[in-house]
């Protein structure tokens, strides 16, 4: 071991010191020749993981890939991104946030870490991303099909894209080799699980921006985050711009540009494969240090990011743990690529299995007839709660068979009882209940009572086309509470840097709680199974939430969506919808 250390030093300097005074040279220069012509590939393997593990991030010289085709790439990058933004908006990047190809235009992005409370949030909130990018992967990829806008717009552009693609991915397929000589395994021990490539080709450009409002933190270019997947390739022009934070502290470091080289860097998912010996440091990109001009200059940068073949099940890297360094994760399987990006952006997360359990089947969802009367909302219209989301209240028809027999609700026990006589009161009607809960024949029986739900909707303010993410939330109380009782939660969510991400919020009331409750008042039974809270919420997502968020006012009574559109949902879900459910208690076990 005593001559890889040695060896490492030879390989291992750091970048010569630069005329700026901010920039330091925490991130290493590995030159990764010897390992290519096979000179001494283990120094170079121990240089990176040396790196990997203090860092995160390493600079390699000498990796394989011609600067010439770097250069054609970054040439073909800066054509594109000047063309006119009619031209570009040809191969528009989906508004939903799960399928990242095509072009999108600047502020149409908000990178953004899961950490809410550090940092001015509410600031955060209001800075768009001045960047625009445009994102490749393969042909082939299913999940995610390229978006090419027509070739005469601009000829080479695709091959450029596609031949890079694969360029980059003999790269990493080298770098891989590398890590995995680093970790004392077979060469091939990562190359085998990373074969398809589920890859990810992100050309980016970040127009020139006022220096002050960059530095003042009025616009943002890239917000603090670490990458999701397993390694990331960058590829950046000499203007400089991006930091890493610093693994001893909160702080921000600037990153010097070295001419030739690539930048590398661990992401999320081996992070968590690597039993977290290895870091996924967060970065971002800002103003580089060394300028004194009003306005930045253009930047260009190219990352690639590398991913898992999807269907790999992935357990700790076997170096990294033992019987006094247990394994901190389950063996993860990457069978979705949903499923990777969520465990990778909470590699900090135990991963335990679900438990299988017996569900009951709920009873059909009808579609509830149209009743005769259309009740009007209870309570008096309130005062905007949010100023950057819209609120209104919306009643949509309960699925119309009820489960269980229509009997009386049970009396409130009046005020003159002593507390004694109110419990035993209670307590006869929860025995009544539980029995009743236990009986089939009243589980079997049903009533046809017209019940209602109400909504709150909350849209952000302004939303459109372009700003427009499709991320939609809905939220499930528990037991007792109206729809509002999230609004303190939703305070909190639309101050963090994470309300651009959302388009609309809708929280869900249950038929007797609420203004729902005040409508339903004579109608209700005595008896209530949770399960037709769920088919209530059902039918809301089958047949009356809007098909796409938008900021149009909605009626209060939800019209009833075309029959094609409930079909399409039934068989595929939301196409224009990324839906995030979140349930309290009774609310989680409904949905
Ligand atoms: O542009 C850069 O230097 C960094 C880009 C980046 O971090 C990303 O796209 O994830
Ligand atoms: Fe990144």
């Amino acid at each position: 071991m005593q001559h890889h250390a040695r060896d490492c030093e030879d390989i291992m300097h750091t970048s010569s010191p630069d005329k700026a005074a901010e920039y330091t040279d925490i991130v290493k220069v590995v030159d990764f020749r010897p390992f290519l012509n096979g000179s001494n590939k283990q120094a170079v393997a121990d240089a990176i993981l040396e790196s990997f593990k203090t860092i995160g991030f390493v600079y390699l010289t000498n990796h394989g890939l011609e600067q010439e085709k770097i250069d054609g790439m970054f040439d073909m990058s800066r054509k594109f991104f000047a063309l006119p933004h009619e031209q570009k908006m040809l191969a528009p990047h989906p508004p939903s946030g799960t399928h990242h190809r095509g072009y999108s235009a600047p502020g149409a992005e908000k990178v953004v870490q899961h950490l809410y409370d550090r940092g001015d949030i509410s600031e955060a909130r209001k800075r768009a991303d001045i960047k625009e990018s445009f994102e490749a992967g393969r042909e082939d990829d299913e999940l995610m099909p390229n978006i090419w806008f027509p070739e005469d717009i601009l000829p080479g552009f695709r091959e450029t894209c596609l031949q890079f693609f694969w360029d980059c991915f003999e790269v990493e397929k080298n770098i891989l080799r590398a890590l995995a000589i680093g970790f004392g395994l077979s060469e091939d021990y990562f190359v085998k699980v990373h074969t398809k490539p589920d890859n990810q080709l992100r050309l980016l450009h970040y127009p020139s921006v006022s220096t002050s409002a960059l530095r003042n933190e009025e616009i943002s270019r890239i917000d603090a985050h670490s990458d999701f997947g397993s390694i990331t390739l960058l590829f950046q022009d000499d203007i400089g711009g991006l930091e890493v934070q610093s693994p001893t502290s909160d702080d921000f470091i600037p990153v010097r540009p070295v001419p030739g080289s690539l930048l590398l860097n661990a992401a999320d998912f081996l992070m968590r494969w690597s039993n977290d010996t290895i870091k996924s440091t967060i970065h971002r990109v800002r103003a580089p240090p060394s300028i004194e001009s009003e306005t930045t200059p253009d930047r260009y940068s190219i990352p690639y990011f590398c991913c898992v073949d999807l269907e790999t099940v992935v357990d700790c890297v076997p170096t990294t743990w033992s019987d006094e360094v247990p394994k901190k994760y389950e063996p993860l399987s990457v069978s979705t690529r949903c499923n990777a990006k969520m465990t990778s952006s909470h590699p900090q997360v135990n991963v335990r299995p679900w438990k299988p359990f017996a569900s009951r089947p709920l009873l059909p969802i009808y579609p509830p007839s149209d009743p005769a009367i259309y009740p009007s909302l209870p309570s008096p219209p309130r005062e905007q709660p949010f100023s950057t989301f819209t609120l209104s209240t919306h009643i949509v028809p309960a699925v119309h068979l009820r489960r269980g027999p229509f009997v009386p609700t049970p009396e409130l026990p009046s005020n003159a009882l002593s507390k004694d006589e109110k419990t035993h009161m209670v307590g006869k009607v929860v025995d009544k209940l539980v029995r009743n809960m236990k009986d089939p024949s009243v589980q079997n029986d049903k009533h046809e009572n017209v019940l209602w739900n109400v909504l709150n909707r909350y849209v952000k303010s302004g939303l459109n086309d372009s700003n427009s993410t499709g991320l939609t939330l809905f939220f499930s109380h528990a037991n007792g509470y109206p729809k509002e009782t999230w609004e303190p939660i939703l305070a909190r969510i639309f101050a963090s840097p994470a309300a651009v991400m959302i388009d609309e919020v809708w929280t869900w009331e249950c038929v007797q709680h609420g203004d729902a409750g005040l409508i339903n008042a004579k109608a209700l039974t005595g008896f209530f199974d949770w399960s037709d809270n769920s088919r209530d919420i059902f039918n809301f997502f089958l047949h009356f939430l809007p098909s796409t968020p938008c900021n149009a006012i909605l009626p209060v009574h939800l019209p009833r969506i075309p029959q094609v559109e409930t079909d399409s949902r039934v068989l595929r879900g939301f196409q224009n919808r990324t839906m995030i459910l979140v349930g309290h208690s009774f609310g989680g076990t409904s949905l």
